[in-house]
């Protein structure tokens, strides 16, 4: 995936506080530094900043200047995301969100998404998702809560696989130099078709590998076919934890676990349960339908918790409700409010044979931040009615919603960025 530039020549805005622009690139470290700031880490050292400066690609950052200084930042990575479908449109992965303490709440950030958005949308962006730190700060600008995940906790001393559960090759461990030279290919090759899964351009590599596998411990371990090919991967690391047994304080958090099919799936499990004196693994971002309980001798060994997963905005909804495929059911009228993006607003036949602009009169209405939850199917349409997150102009038009945004399994993003 080539890395796509979506910051436009746009005038910068100005307030009387601050101004909002691009950064140019000797100003990038300073925008990382107020995320990581943000975050309550520390500043990067050169030793850092020459590893997290790949993942800031040229023309995807901004930030927020009062006067001369950085105050606020946000970026993208370039990526892409499956739709329900199967199709695959350009999406834009946001991170390194964040304001100066002495400068919130005063519009910095508000600024800085309706910027990025704006540019995001003239690029030719269809989504824009993040992971959101708290799930009450991105609603506004239009994202909703797109892919829910489970986080799952397995107790491995009394965990044991069935013996009936398919094996499908051998787990081994990488070496940092193997791991960033086989897997970015290897996931091009083995990227699940659920939809929700992203594309993993070089700079997420850089972030999500790189930066942790040399500065945080990570550890890897891939997954070979009878063909000898990687066809799955997981991406861990070892962490102090509270134990039941004296002699035992390790626990092991996964932060990526990914496989071609569910027989590869079922081998890293079987990696990750019998790794010794581990009291405790936590694997973030499962997919929703996965059967470990199933898998396992004893399903009370693994507790699991409903997990938020990726915030979705919809940059472009034209193209967004053309590139998913519907349900069978009769055609429905959606009126979509966008007041940020309001080229967005308007209303919309979507059925069985796609999605087009009307001029008929709406069955149903959602914001944006709605149509985010409902176009990868985490939540359906009459629920969102049902809490007045959508309003209802034709009742009979509800179930045929929900049969229409329904995907036949739960969409899955895996990538954490
Ligand atoms: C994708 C990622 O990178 S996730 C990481 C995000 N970064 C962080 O969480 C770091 C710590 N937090 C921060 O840096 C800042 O507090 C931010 C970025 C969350 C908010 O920045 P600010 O400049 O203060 O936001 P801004 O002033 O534009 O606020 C806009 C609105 O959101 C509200 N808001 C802002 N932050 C929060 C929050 N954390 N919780 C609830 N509401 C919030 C404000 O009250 C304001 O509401 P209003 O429009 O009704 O008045």
């Amino acid at each position: 995936m080539h890395h796509r530039p979506v910051t436009q020549t746009l005038p910068s805005t100005r307030t009387t506080d601050f101004e909002i622009r691009a950064v140019e690139d000797d100003e990038r470290r300073s925008a990382y530094t107020v995320f990581m700031e943000a975050l309550h880490e520390e500043p990067p050292d050169d030793e850092k900043w020459t590893l997290a400066a790949r993942a800031y690609e040229p023309g995807r950052a901004y930030g927020a200047f009062a006067g001369d200084t950085l105050v606020g930042a946000t970026m993208s990575l370039t990526s892409d995301i499956t739709v329900p479908g199967g199709g695959v449109v350009p999406m834009a992965a946001v991170t390194g969100v964040g304001v100066r303490t002495d400068h919130r709440r005063r519009g910095v950030l508000t600024g800085l998404m309706r910027r990025q958005l704006a540019d995001l949308a003239a690029a030719g962006e269809v989504f824009a998702t993040l992971h959101a730190s708290e799930p009450t700060i991105y609603g506004r600008f239009g994202y909703g809560l797109g892919t829910l995940a489970r986080v799952v906790r397995v107790k491995p001393p009394r965990a044991r696989m069935r013996a009936d559960v398919p094996t499908a090759g051998t787990t081994r461990l990488l070496t940092k130099d193997e791991a960033l030279t086989l897997l970015p290919g290897a996931y091009q090759r083995l990227r699940p078709r659920r939809a929700g899964v992203m594309g993993r351009a070089p700079s997420w590599w850089a972030m999500c590998y790189e930066y942790r596998l040399t500065h945080m411990r990570l550890r890897v371990a891939a997954h070979y076919g009878p063909d000898g090919e990687i066809d799955g991967m997981v991406g861990f690391r070892s962490v102090e934890i509270p134990s039941d047994d004296p002699r035992v304080n390790a626990g092991v958090v996964v932060l990526d676990f990914v496989g071609a099919n569910q027989a590869v799936e079922n081998d890293l499990w079987r990696f990750l349960l019998g790794i010794d004196l581990v009291d405790d693994v936590t694997v973030y971002m499962r997919p929703l339908d996965e059967p470990l309980e199933a898998m396992l001798e004893n399903a009370h060994a693994v507790r699991c918790e409903w997990d938020e997963e990726l915030w979705v905005r919809v940059v472009d909804v034209p193209a967004a409700l053309a590139a998913r495929t519907y349900g069978a059911a009769d055609p429905v009228v959606v009126e979509v409010v966008d007041p940020i993006l309001p080229a967005n607003s308007g209303r919309y036949l979507v059925g069985p044979h796609g999605a087009d602009r009307t001029d008929a009169p709406a069955a149903l209405t959602l914001g944006v931040e709605a149509l985010g939850m409902v176009y990868f199917g985490a939540w359906r349409p009459s629920k969102l009615a049902g809490i007045g997150r959508l309003a209802v102009h034709d009742p009979a038009a509800l179930p045929a919603a929900d049969r229409l945004f329904a995907t036949d399994e739960p969409s899955w993003c895996g990538s954490l960025f």
